[in-house]
């Protein structure tokens, strides 16, 4: 069975990424409501304004959701300002007056990390994980990865080092924006990862213990 993801829509290039479901022939939801969770097997957060994303999730009442929903397991993607809101912390110097973050992946972020005079730029980065040929990354106004728990693994490097993807467990962070490029293989791969953990094939957690 085809999963249904679910895209955040409240801000930001939530059209983008439901393009490129469309692209792949999956179901694209647009999520506004914690209601409109049910049913989802992954969720993608887009770029954007994470300070107004942040705040709108507050305000739809759509925390706790989101955190229940990283809690069953189902995968997590957040883009660019998506990766800011998942992000434990953003780093002082970076970070907004308000900025509402989701606290759920072990990183910290530092915002518009590569200055106001490289607004944007696209490179060829190595994602193993997605496929063996490299995949083109747009940065626009980026994040990067300034610090990452032991739980989180780096997907994708530039070629200083730094890191610019990232999985820890069913959550995954990306500074750019492979909804842009027309390369749809990181969709594909989200896709994977949320047929595998649809709530139609999750274990129980004995099971799960069990393995
Ligand atoms: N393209 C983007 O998502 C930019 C993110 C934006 N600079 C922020 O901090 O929220």
């Amino acid at each position: 069975m085809q999963p249904v993801i679910g895209v955040l829509a409240l801000q930001g290039d939530f059209r983008e990424h439901l393009a490129a479901l469309a692209r792949l022939g999956v179901e694209g939801r647009e999520i506004r409501l914690p209601s409109e969770l049910a049913g989802i097997s992954g969720l993608i957060i887009p770029g954007g304004e994470s300070t107004t994303i942040g705040r709108l999730i507050e305000r739809f009442g759509l925390r706790e959701p989101i955190v229940e929903f990283a809690r069953s397991g189902r995968p997590i993607w957040g883009t660019c300002a998506g990766m800011i809101v998942l992000a434990r912390e953003v780093d002082p110097e970076t970070r907004a007056r308000t900025q509402h973050l989701l606290g759920l992946l072990d990183i910290v972020v530092r915002r518009n990390a590569f200055g106001p005079q490289i607004e944007s730029f696209e490179t060829d980065l190595e994602i193993p994980a997605v496929g063996s040929e490299p995949v083109r990354a747009v940065f626009i106004r980026a994040p990067v990865v300034a610090e990452m728990g032991p739980a989180v693994e780096p997907l994708a490097r530039l070629t200083d080092g730094t890191v610019a993807a990232v999985r820890q467990g069913n959550l995954i962070g990306t500074a750019f924006h492979p909804e842009l490029t027309g390369d749809d293989r990181f969709h594909a791969w989200f896709c994977r990862l949320a047929r595998e953990h649809s709530p139609a094939v999750q274990l129980e957690p004995a099971t799960r213990g069990a393995r």
